[in-house]
């Protein structure tokens, strides 16, 4: 009788672990990235969403997502390079690709992040151009931590200082604070 009760406990323990979490809220993280930078600034959001509790990531490039898991993400937060002061037609043909009718993107958080090869030749530009798009599917906007990245976080990888090396740390840190924020906004608002 009492290894069949302290069966039964182990069975309802294991229940209520599987099913918080399948709970957990999740957060996409999703970009493309031919030379690795915007693939760098991802790792770092990645850092930045993991260090909050009681919330999940995926984080993988645009062409492995699938529409179940833009279906089931409660934030999806998206990078770019910069092409042509503009998102890159990958990134465009992903947005694309979101399912519209019935807006089951509306209400969940939108943020974004972009490598560009220098200062002031379409950074903004390219978070602005994903920025629009996800409030046209009803997303609620979300920025950085910092002032410096309040439409999202930009690194610069082809101009003086910043060239021909890895992304720097300043940058870096942008994308950990962006990814942090979503990730605590996420979690009040699930
Ligand atoms: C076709 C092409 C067009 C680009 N156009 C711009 C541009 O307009 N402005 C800019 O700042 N960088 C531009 N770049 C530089 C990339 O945005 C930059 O190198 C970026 O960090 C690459 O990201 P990735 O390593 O994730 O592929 C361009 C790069 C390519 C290949």
């Amino acid at each position: 009788m009492k290894t069949s009760g302290a069966l039964l406990l182990i069975f309802i323990l294991g229940i209520v672990q599987v099913t918080s979490a399948q709970s957990l809220p999740k957060v996409l993280i999703t970009y493309h990235s031919e030379s690795g930078k915007t693939k760098a600034m991802a790792e770092a959001v990645a850092k930045g969403v993991s260090s909050v509790k009681e919330v999940d990531f995926i984080l993988k490039p645009i062409a492995e997502v699938t529409k179940d898991e833009i279906l089931q993400a409660s934030a999806i937060i998206l990078g770019s390079p910069v092409y042509n002061g503009n998102i890159t037609p990958e990134v465009q043909a992903f947005i694309n690709s979101w399912p519209f009718d019935g807006r089951p993107l509306k209400n969940k958080i939108g943020a974004v992040f972009v490598t560009g090869g220098g200062f002031s030749i379409g950074e903004e530009a390219t978070m602005f151009a994903m920025i629009r798009s996800m409030m046209i599917h009803g997303m609620i906007i979300v920025g950085g931590e910092e002032l410096e990245a309040a439409f999202g976080a930009s690194a610069i990888t082809g101009e003086g200082d910043f060239a021909d090396r890895e992304v720097q740390e300043i940058f870096l840190k942008k994308a950990e604070g962006l990814g942090r924020r979503v990730g605590e906004l996420t979690k009040i608002k699930d």
